[in-house]
């Protein structure tokens, strides 16, 4: 594991973003872990969230030409990579979506740059693809293309317990795109069997990887 990932292993900890308990997913998943974005919720989380998936993205070599956050955590997500790529000499266009299509004022779903050309999806997680296959069919109905994806925790999960790729395995074949993680299941149990005195929780966290995980991505 590289320094930058103890230390985004770390930054989530810290701010109890990655958590510890029994969680119910978008999947209907029962999970003893969860990845809780919104909890990077002061100026200098957000603004080392920022940096963590800049440099992901500049590491990747990802050519692009709009960043798109999913609503909704992956709006201010979205928001802080745009500003540390600009930061950076990078500056990109910004769009983010409603869940909800607002019918006064503007209206519609998209809020911020036009979807055009080549998207870059930045979100939270993925866990059996729902979220980004949404995203897929909104990027497709704007007649835009979909360059990649970049998240900040791979849950290296099955699609569906009857399959025995991962979720983004199924992405990157299915939409022909990378999907780029900051760390995967794999660091965090590996941070934890180093850092963590909790024994028991580690047990759940690997019995859960037994029934949902896959080997490798
Ligand atoms: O790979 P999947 O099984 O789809 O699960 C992962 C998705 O689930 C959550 O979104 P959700 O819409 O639940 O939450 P949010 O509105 O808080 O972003 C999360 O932010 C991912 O986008
Ligand atoms: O699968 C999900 O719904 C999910 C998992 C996770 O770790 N974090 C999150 O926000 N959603």
């Amino acid at each position: 594991m590289q320094q930058y990932q103890r230390d985004f292993i770390q930054l989530a900890l810290d701010h109890q973003v990655l958590c510890f308990g029994d969680f119910i997913l978008k999947s209907g998943r029962q999970s003893p872990y969860f990845f809780n974005a919104g909890r990077f919720h002061t100026g200098a989380a957000l603004a080392a969230l920022g940096h963590a998936y800049a440099e992901a993205i500049i590491a990747s070599g990802t050519e692009f030409d709009v960043i798109f956050g999913p609503a909704y955590k992956g709006i201010p997500l979205g928001a802080v990579t745009a500003v540390a790529l600009a930061q950076k000499g990078i500056d990109k266009p910004f769009c983010y979506n409603r869940k909800e299509a607002k019918d006064h004022g503007e209206g519609g779903t998209l809020v911020g740059a036009p979807l055009n050309g080549k998207v870059l999806i930045i979100d939270d997680v993925i866990t059996a693809g729902t979220a980004v296959r949404e995203v897929m069919q909104i990027i497709d109905s704007h007649g835009a293309e979909a360059a990649g994806v970049v998240i900040g925790l791979n849950r290296q999960e099955k699609a569906s317990e009857d399959c025995e790729f991962s979720a983004i395995q199924q992405v990157e074949r299915q939409y022909n795109i990378p999907v780029i993680s900051i760390v995967q299941l794999d660091n965090v149990i590996s941070f934890l069997e180093q850092e963590s005195q909790d024994s028991e929780t580690l047990q759940k966290i690997v019995n859960y990887r037994q029934r949902y995980g896959v080997s490798g991505q």
